[in-house]
């Protein structure tokens, strides 16, 4: 029998049960054991869905309630000095390393741990931190073992999922000021993995799910190297450990095989086939005699149903080889990074929504796959129709083509990508018109999304309100920010992007071609959520997008106000994309509409905008090599195509929330944007040394503080970034900002922040003006 599997499922629940729950916890609304016992609640439910959509393999240990990969710190015990001293309860030690604390009163003051992109998705996962001298030591109850006890004791039996050690300690860092090599602490921490293995055994687990998505990435050679050591040490038990699935995700292993060949402690190996079915026959080819094969056919990172008959082709190509005892149809990754269920999007228009397949959904198509192929397609004949028809109707949708657009994309020339003049050329110009000190002072764009705004915005789109209400209520807002700045003594303003649920989602909702729905939320990190709009067909805009905004908030400001638009490749990557048009084609219309938005801002009087592209670099490629070139050019055509059409004077930011440039510098160069500002503030400043190498002649505005956690940063602790800074920009170069956007703070602590920052500016002006 094959048998049917799912590698994570997402975990905020239907209607973002964990989000509401934690955010309520932090807020002391309610109580530590109520957080837990919705945590158990969620869990499940969830392992219930799985069970009745007929999944043999249901994962256990993949609910989190930050994240899963700091999890993991608690787990082997790894928690650094800095957050243990204060002996916190665990969980809230746990949420001081995911979020920082600050609570002056109990003398606690203590920042986030560092948190980075997963891969090339929107999820952000917390960097393991490690220390010179790092001890381990296994918790006394390891998470793991005490929910698998959870289901069992709900009478579902569950494939606990664990980070491996190889890619636990690839993805980990040195603590700021320590120089442990991550790869070599291998020896010290396998012991744990070993017995966690036992304790989980004890326990009665038979399988265990152990993630090695590393595996996708071109390692280097000692954490290569790492791979057979480790688990020739984790089949040490034999009999007296779980059989493990070695799963990868997110691309292919064909460069790394050579460590799984003759790997015995290894039941299965896991391959993520959505992305990369050219690797099946190698994998097959490297597999042991008894091993099996988790063939992830159904997309874990996309929401559209799955082509049952080419799916089904995959998995009888894998059976052909392998027989049908040794082939799993599984999910291609964790499906965190889908949303919960169809059934919830009750005002989709019928059409597409009958193209669609959430978490829910997705649990459901792994188990008809899996029949399919054991009792033969008879046995989900309905099933099989049902999805051919789906798949033949949107292949011939009218819906997805738009001749206009197409026209439009075959007449764009290479003049179109470059900007009139050179930078130094640009710079007087701009420097006529904006009038702007030394280490000029500016946000990122958005300025707190109260309660307030949320609710006036939902009560607009229920039609409680009218349009001209809502309206009203934007222009107060703005005008509040406005002053607030002012206030505050920024330099160049912006107007705060009140008007938006989310800097995606807003524009898929005012471009044809994208659909968007009522509750399709996806973990981001920690409680934050996105509703990811989806692209299904040509891209275009019908009208000016942000104009009447900016306009308004230019009209009632002195400084200079930034107009604020999303770039075409993170409105591309932060969407569901279409799957049936290659990507770089969906980012040349998608730069196509954000031109004309940026000239019609320019007519309008703006005179700096900025296109975020913060999504730039979490979609290149996982390897190296041509197929990374490729991407890098058409992802910068794309900016440059939205960018180009202005004048001199006009100011061009972009906006990046990460700080590792240094593989692909070229192509942030290459962008050609007046001024950039970065994240850096939980880095380390010596990452901007490639800015000086490379001779980067334009503005760069490095975030000096981490708006990630609401602790405030001291005027002091900004003056020593600042400080840092300058050892790589020249004063001339270097702006004054936040890492990103401040939307998810409150008002309080953004302006103490930015009071702070201010100040912090104002110092190194005075210093540098003598
Ligand atoms: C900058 N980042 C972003 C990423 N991806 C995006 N798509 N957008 C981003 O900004 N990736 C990298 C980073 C970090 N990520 C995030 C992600 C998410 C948030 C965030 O603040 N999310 C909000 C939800 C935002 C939103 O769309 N809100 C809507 C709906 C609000 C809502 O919940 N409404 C209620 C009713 C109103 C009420 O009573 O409150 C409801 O529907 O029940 C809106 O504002 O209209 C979150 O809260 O998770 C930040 C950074
Ligand atoms: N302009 C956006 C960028 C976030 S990456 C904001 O400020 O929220
Ligand atoms: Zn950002």
């Amino acid at each position: 029998m094959v048998q049917s599997s799912v590698l994570g499922f997402p975990r905020m629940g239907k209607l973002r049960d964990l989000k509401k729950a934690t955010e309520a916890y932090w807020g002391g609304k309610i109580s530590r054991d109520e957080l837990l016992a919705e945590g158990k609640r969620l869990r499940l439910e969830h392992w219930k869905i799985q069970q009745d959509a007929g999944v043999d393999v249901i994962p256990s240990n993949d609910f989190a309630f930050y994240d899963q990969v700091l999890d993991h710190h608690q787990l082997f015990g790894t928690i650094p000095e800095r957050y243990s001293k204060y002996n916190l309860h665990a969980l809230d030690e746990y949420f001081a390393m995911g979020r920082g604390l600050q609570k002056p009163e109990e003398g606690i003051d203590v920042p986030a741990l560092e948190m980075v992109k997963w891969f090339d998705s929107n999820y952000h996962y917390v960097k393991p931190t490690l220390q010179d001298n790092q001890q381990y030591k296994l918790a006394a109850e390891p998470k793991p073992v005490t929910e698998f006890l959870e289901a069992k004791a709900a009478g579902i039996v569950t494939r606990p999922v664990i980070l491996g050690p190889v890619s636990f300690l690839t993805l980990a860092k040195a603590d700021r000021g320590q120089s442990v090599e991550p790869i070599s602490q291998l020896d010290q921490l396998l012991p744990l993995y070993v017995e966690l293995l036992s304790k989980l055994k004890a326990a009665g687990v038979e399988d265990v799910q152990i993630d090695e998505p590393v595996l996708v990435f071109d390692l280097a050679e000692k954490n290569k190297a790492a791979f057979k050591p480790a688990y020739e040490k984790l089949g040490s038990l034999g009999a007296n450990a779980p059989r493990i699935t070695l799963a990868t995700y997110f691309g292919d292993i064909v460069h790394n095989i050579d460590v799984l060949a003759n790997l015995q402690s290894l039941h299965s190996i896991h391959i993520d086939l959505v992305r990369n079915p050219e690797q099946l026959d190698t994998v097959v080819a490297a597999l042991g005699p008894n091993q099996v094969l988790s063939a992830g056919v159904v997309d874990g990172r996309n929401i559209w149903k799955t082509n049952f008959k080419a799916a089904i082709e995959k998995v009888e190509n894998a059976i052909q080889k392998l027989g049908k005892e040794r082939v799993i149809v599984a999910t291609s990754s964790s499906l965190l990074h889908v949303p919960h269920t169809l059934a919830s999007e009750k005002t989709l228009d019928a059409e597409v929504r009958d193209w669609f397949s959430f978490a829910v959904e997705k649990a459901s198509e792994v188990a008809v796959i899996a029949k399919a192929v054991t009792e033969g397609p008879a046995a989900v004949r309905e099933q099989l129709e049902a999805n051919a028809k789906s798949v033949q109707a949107r292949a011939s949708s009218a819906r997805t083509n738009d001749p206009a657009v197409k026209a439009r994309q075959a007449a764009v020339t290479a003049d179109m990508h470059n900007r009139r003049s050179e930078f130094t050329q640009r710079l007087a110009e701009q420097t006529k018109t904006l009038k702007l000190p030394l280490f000029p002072t500016t946000t990122i764009g958005s300025f707190p999304q109260t309660k307030e705004i949320r609710i006036q915005r939902n009560k607009f789109t229920k039609g409680e309100i009218t349009p001209e209400e809502y309206e009203k209520f934007i222009e107060a807002e703005i005008r509040e920010v406005v002053k607030i700045q002012e206030e505050l003594d920024l330099d160049v303003f912006v107007h705060g992007e009140p008007e938006r649920n989310d800097m995606v989602q807003y524009f898929g909702e005012r471009l044809t071609g994208y659909v968007f729905t009522t509750h399709a939320w996806v973990q981001s990190y920690g409680s934050r959520c996105v509703r990811p709009p989806i692209i299904v067909g040509d891209v275009s805009r019908p009208a000016a997008m942000t104009v009447k905004e900016s306009k308004y908030a230019a009209s009632v400001s002195p400084k200079p106000m930034k107009g604020m638009l999303t770039g075409p490749i993170t409105c591309l990557r932060w969407s569901f994309p279409r799957d049936d048009v290659h990507q770089s084609v969906q980012a040349q219309q998608l730069a196509l509409a954000i031109r004309d938005e940026v000239v019609d801002l320019e007519a309008a009087g703006i005179q700096v905008i900025q296109v975020d592209e913060p999504a730039l670099r979490e979609g290149l490629p996982l390897r190296t090599g041509s197929e990374r070139v490729a991407y890098l050019k058409w992802a910068v055509d794309s900016f440059k195509l939205s960018t180009a059409g202005v004048t001199d004077g006009t100011q061009i930011h972009s906006h990046f929330c990460y700080s590792e440039f240094q593989d692909f510098f070229h192509a942030i160069a290459a962008l050609d944007a007046d001024v950039l500002s970065i994240e850096n503030s939980k880095s380390d400043a010596k990452l901007l040394r490639v800015f000086v190498d490379e001779k980067y002649p334009r503005h760069i505005g490095p975030g000096v503080y981490d708006i990630h956690s609401p602790r405030i940063p001291s005027e002091e602790e900004i003056k020593v970034r600042i400080e840092e800074m300058l050892q790589y920009l020249t004063p001339a170069q270097l702006n004054i900002n936040p890492d990103c956007g401040l939307k998810t703070r409150g008002w309080t602590e953004t302006k103490a922040a930015l009071t702070n920052m201010v100040n912090a500016a104002k110092f190194f002006r005075a210093k540098y003006a003598q």
